[in-house]
């Protein structure tokens, strides 16, 4: 079952948008229907078909439904505009065909023939360009509503704290880059930095110069990295950085001056435990991760051990 369907659809909802064109169009009905019975004869009950009479109830009614869909549903607009008038006309050419059944209009009198046919074509001429427009404007809607999942979709990557690119799209750009280092076999390394003592921290500094640090810390990263470097907040404390065509020399220094850099952190000094490592041969993104964090635990443990972590 469809579960977007809404489960119940309000068809006597009140054309609030469009009352003024509904008032007219009932108001045009009415004279036109005056206009039709004043200008004939009644005609006896032998003389009406009965399955006439049923059969253009039945469109009138139908065409009459179809306005006030369009009424109920439709914005203000030119597209609205094109299928109103069109259903309109047509509505009130099914309005004379009904009343013809019952009145015989004399002989030389060829006005009303004229109106239950003429407008036909032209109403349908209306309501296709109207459709036409229509189909058009929801191809717009579509665009837009693709550019907003788009959007929505971006943000879902990003981090609300640092604004770094979260784990998620972490992940997806290592997979990528694993995939471009076999092709082109140039060193991949990736770095993680994890912030010691990041729950005391918080305990004692508060959750909001706790977050200030996290964005600090994020910034440090981000400034010591190259253009085709990525930075993303992978867990709550730890950072993680995609450094393609860098050695592990390279990588070892980048990481070096991120100690240096996070000890003179505002507003408050951090101690990090950083780990660096290249891509081994047919490793996958999820086992360089797995021996990424596996070389982060030992360092802290050793750090720890030496007593330079926080307690
Ligand atoms: N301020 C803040 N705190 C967070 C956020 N996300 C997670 N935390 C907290 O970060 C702390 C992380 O704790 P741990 O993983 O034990 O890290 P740690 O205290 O640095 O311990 P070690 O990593 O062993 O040094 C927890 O207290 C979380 O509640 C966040 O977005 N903002």
């Amino acid at each position: 079952m469809n579960t977007l369907l809404p489960k119940k659809t309000k068809l006597l909802t009140w054309p609030v948008l469009h009352q003024g064109k509904l008032a007219l169009t009932l108001l045009v009905a009415l004279l036109l229907s005056i206009a039709a019975c004043s200008s004939g004869m009644p005609k006896t009950w032998q003389q009406v078909d009965m399955f006439d009479v049923v059969g253009e109830s039945a469109a009138s009614l139908m065409a009459l439904f179809w306005l006030w869909l369009l009424m109920i549903s439709r914005p203000r607009g030119r597209v609205t505009n094109w299928l109103i008038v069109g259903t309109s006309l047509y509505w009130l050419t099914t309005v004379l065909d009904l009343i013809d059944e019952f009145i015989k209009y004399p002989a030389d009198m060829r006005l009303f023939a004229w109106l239950e046919s003429l407008p036909v074509p032209v109403g349908m001429v209306m309501i296709s360009i109207g459709l036409v427009q229509w189909l058009a404007e929801q191809q717009s809607i579509n665009r837009q509503l693709a550019q907003r999942e788009h959007f929505q979709r971006e943000h879902q990557l990003i981090d609300p704290v640092t604004q770094l690119y979260n784990a998620r799209y972490f992940m997806l750009q290592l997979q990528r880059e694993i995939a471009l280092h076999r092709l082109t076999d140039k060193p991949l390394a990736v770095a993680i930095v994890d912030i010691d003592g990041f729950a005391q921290l918080n305990r004692r500094w508060g959750m909001a110069v706790a977050d200030n640090c996290l964005r600090s810390l994020a910034g440090a990263i981000e400034l010591r990295l190259r253009a085709q470097d990525l930075a993303c907040r992978f867990t709550s404390d730890r950072f993680v950085m995609l450094l393609p065509e860098t050695t592990t020399e390279l990588a070892t220094a980048v990481i070096d001056g991120l100690h240096q850099h996070s000890e003179m952190l505002q507003p408050q000094p951090l101690a990090v435990t950083a780990v660096t490592i290249n891509l081994n041969d047919n490793e996958s993104a999820d086992e360089l991760m797995t021996r990424l964090t596996m070389r982060l635990d030992w360092q802290k443990r050793c750090r720890y051990a030496d007593g330079q972590g926080a307690a």
